[in-house]
């Protein structure tokens, strides 16, 4: 749900994540579905009302039949739909005591666990929150309520070579990325040979990832997250700018990674993808679960709801 509220927000940062009502209050109105707008003057009056919220990563020797546990998920944007927020528009609205702050309930309510040993695909239509939950997973968004628990360390590839600085060498990365991981610096230096090979990037290995396609930088990010040794490893869209070379290698390190791995997540469009590399699903829509079962069962009833066929254009990107 989207909220516009003029109301003093206590995060001043766009597009940030906070405590928020998220239903809100005086003045509400529905555009649909998960937007809302509420305008009013008073901050205090629209006071936001903070539950606890908690997101723990464990010692992966804590539980051992759990990989993730995630209770009562609610996660509110608060940004701002100016396009080029202005000192103007800010003192007229100071003037009048508002500031348009949007909210948006990114993700409702939402409670799932994950076994050790699974590969979990999360469906669904654009906007549906899948997202916003792996970022959350990953420990980039705090819930705004509710509760995230992960067993192990995670390594995520939640957007193409998103964390690679453009002007450093590939190999350089991968040191960074490794050392980010959470790896040590000799560890790092072990497998980044590793890395590099994987990803067949011969002597652009060296070059600055300036240079690189967006092919190039994908099989770089893939191959660093799956050489670090993660015990969950999730990934988001990640496997669509590859080639075919690569999705099917991408596809066999994902299954060699199930076996040692705590737990694989997949948010993907690619339906056919999910089928067969996933033992488990969730559908989403604007938020909320719409079903949690076998990938198959998941598919059918969302490709029925959103009234497509399991043409090829939906069971792979083609
Ligand atoms: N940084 C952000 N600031 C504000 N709102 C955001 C931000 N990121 C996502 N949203 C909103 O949160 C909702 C869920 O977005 P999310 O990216 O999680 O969906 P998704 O299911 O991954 O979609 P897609 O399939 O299009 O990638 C959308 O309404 C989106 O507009």
């Amino acid at each position: 749900m989207i909220s516009l509220s003029a109301s003093k927000p206590t995060n001043p940062q766009p597009s940030q994540p906070g405590p928020t009502s998220g239903s809100g209050n005086g003045g509400a109105q529905h555009v649909g579905g998960i937007f809302s707008m509420r305008t009013g003057r008073k901050a205090r009056d629209k006071a936001p009302v903070s539950k606890k919220s908690e997101h723990v990563f464990r010692d992966n020797s804590g539980r051992t039949d759990l990989a993730v546990s995630v209770q009562h998920l609610s996660i509110t944007y608060r940004t701002t739909f100016e396009r080029v927020p202005t000192f103007k528009n800010a003192i007229v609205r100071a003037g009048r005591g508002e500031r348009a702050v949007v909210e948006i309930n990114a993700v409702n309510d939402v409670s799932f666990d994950v076994k050790n040993g699974t590969a979990l695909g999360i469906i669904g239509s654009n906007g549906a929150g899948k997202s916003t939950i792996m970022r959350s997973l990953a420990g980039i968004l705090p819930p705004t309520h509710g509760r995230v628990e992960v067993w192990g360390r995670a390594s995520t590839l939640l957007a193409l070579g998103v964390g690679f600085n453009a002007m450093l060498s590939g190999r350089e990365n991968v040191i960074l990325g490794g050392l980010a991981a959470g790896l040590s610096r000799k560890e790092v230096e072990e497998r980044a040979n590793d890395v590099a090979q994987w990803a067949e990037l011969g002597d652009f290995i060296d070059a600055p990832m300036r240079t690189y396609s967006s092919g190039m930088f994908q099989r770089l990010a893939f191959s660093v997250a799956v050489h670090m040794k993660p015990d969950i490893l999730m990934v988001d869209e990640a496997l669509s700018a590859g080639d075919a070379k690569f999705r099917e290698k991408a596809q066999t390190k994902m299954e060699e990674l199930r076996s040692s791995a705590r737990a694989v997540f997949l948010v993907s469009h690619a339906l056919g993808s999910i089928k067969e590399m996933c033992d488990d699903a969730i559908w989403l829509h604007k938020g909320r679960i719409m079903m949690h079962a076998e990938p198959a069962e998941c598919i059918d009833a969302y490709t029925q709801f959103v009234k497509v066929g399991k043409t090829p254009s939906t069971m792979e990107e083609l």
